[in-house]
């Protein structure tokens, strides 16, 4: 048998979507390709999924009938952004992520930021240096102000009466925690931070903080604290150094993560993973940005935050020293100043890819080392990263 048939295998959903997540996607999934090849030690098969608003605009649907359990084949799904400027957002959003994220029971939406090498973050005169910055946000993806539960009655009328009702539930808040905790416990510092509103939102919030508490029992090596949402904002900015892992609701955290990607550079370099920690569906992987109507077809659209993702992917299916070379590579490009104009560059989308795959070609192939410029694979065998 040949070793290429004993290689492991994974088969890969992807769902570029619309605006720049076709860009993107296009992008990463050349860079995965490239990897692969050079490694040599695994397989991936890519299965494209139209579905978009230009999909939807045309069948009336995001997702066809079928098309969640088809999903449910795959190791893993790929996704770029979805949102145009002719569907309402709030149609867009709730007939593809979160038609996928919810029953896929992706509750865990993990979100790490830290300032990639080369990268000068646009607060210098702040605390937010390379050193000091290196957090995860875990994001409840599945209920809280996400829940879809609300109305609108008397439509126009002087009257009207519009509800958005948060859900928060005992099982959902738990599994979450357990998860925030045990995340925090594999990172170095061992340190959680549980955002809340328990003071205004004194119902859920204040069951969010009880099973916080309850949970931290279990976790005695963690140390934990609490802090209200609006005051989070401040010392992510001036005392980042503090922070290590993050959990918050599904808003609060959405929020704060586009602000954690931003102090460390910009928006297009962080990525996102929706997790079923159960493993009993494929989890869904994608860059934190949305499809940035402005910046369609001009050829700018960061691809890092998307590299990024597929690193967080390769992880999640197990291929762990895969992950970790791309990582290095992706640095290795970022400090050799190859950078979109978001993180103050010149170059476009193309040419980061390009950047990149000749990185991979350079450091996973063997022919990278300490002596040729970025870092090589010898300085990452020698456990360097
Ligand atoms: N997960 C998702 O699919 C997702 C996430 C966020 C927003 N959206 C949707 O995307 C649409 C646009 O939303 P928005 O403008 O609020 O957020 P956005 O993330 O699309 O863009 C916000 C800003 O960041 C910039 N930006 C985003 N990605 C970038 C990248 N890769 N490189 C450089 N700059 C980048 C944009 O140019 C824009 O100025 C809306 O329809 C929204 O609902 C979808
Ligand atoms: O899906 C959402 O919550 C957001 O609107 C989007 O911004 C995201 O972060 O995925
Ligand atoms: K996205
Ligand atoms: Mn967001």
């Amino acid at each position: 048998m040949s070793s290429s048939r004993t290689q492991p295998g994974y088969r890969i959903a992807s769902i570029p979507g619309d605006g720049i997540g076709p860009e993107v996607i296009s992008a990463g999934i050349t860079v995965l390709k490239k990897l692969a090849t050079v490694l040599g030690s695994f397989n991936l098969q890519f299965n494209h999924f139209a579905w978009s608003s230009d999909y939807y605009k045309k069948h009336g649907h995001y997702i066809p009938d079928g098309g969640l359990e088809d999903l449910k084949k795959y190791d893993a799904i790929f996704f770029g952004a979805v949102g145009a400027p002719d569907v309402p957002d709030h149609i867009s959003l709730w007939s593809l992520r979160l038609a996928l994220v919810q029953p896929l029971q992706h509750y865990a939406n993990v979100r790490p930021t830290r300032v990639l090498r080369g990268i000068t973050p646009p607060l210098t005169s702040t605390a937010a240096s390379p050193s000091n910055l290196d957090w995860v946000i875990i994001r409840e993806n599945t209920e809280g102000e996400y829940a879809g539960q609300g109305g609108r009655t008397h439509i126009g009328k002087p009257w009207e009466v519009a509800t958005e009702v948060a859900i928060f539930t005992r099982h959902g808040v738990e599994r979450l925690m357990r998860f925030a905790f045990e995340t925090a416990r594999k990172r170095r510092r061992k340190k959680l931070c549980v955002v809340t509103k328990s003071n205004a939102q004194r119902s859920g919030l204040v069951l969010w903080d009880e099973v916080a508490k309850l949970v931290a029992q279990d976790f005695p090596d963690v140390e934990w604290d609490k802090m209200l949402v609006d005051a989070m904002t401040t010392r992510m900015v001036l005392h980042p150094e503090t922070l290590d892992t993050i959990v918050a609701t599904n808003l609060h955290a959405d929020i704060l993560s586009d602000l954690a990607a931003s102090l460390a550079g910009s928006i297009g370099i962080a990525p996102t993973s929706n997790l079923d920690p159960t493993r009993a569906n494929p989890s869904m992987f994608e860059p934190i940005h949305g499809s940035a109507f402005d910046l369609v077809g001009k050829g700018t659209a960061n691809p890092v935050g998307t590299f990024w993702t597929a690193a967080e992917m390769l992880r999640w299916l197990g291929e762990e020293k895969a992950a970790d070379w791309l990582m290095v590579c992706i640095e290795n490009v970022t400090e050799k100043g190859v950078r979109t104009p978001d993180l103050g560059g010149v170059a476009e989308t193309e040419e980061v890819t390009g950047a990149l795959c000749e990185e991979i070609e350079r450091v996973c192939s063997g022919k990278g080392g300490r002596g040729s410029g970025g870092r090589g694979r010898e300085a990452l065998e020698a456990g360097e990263y």
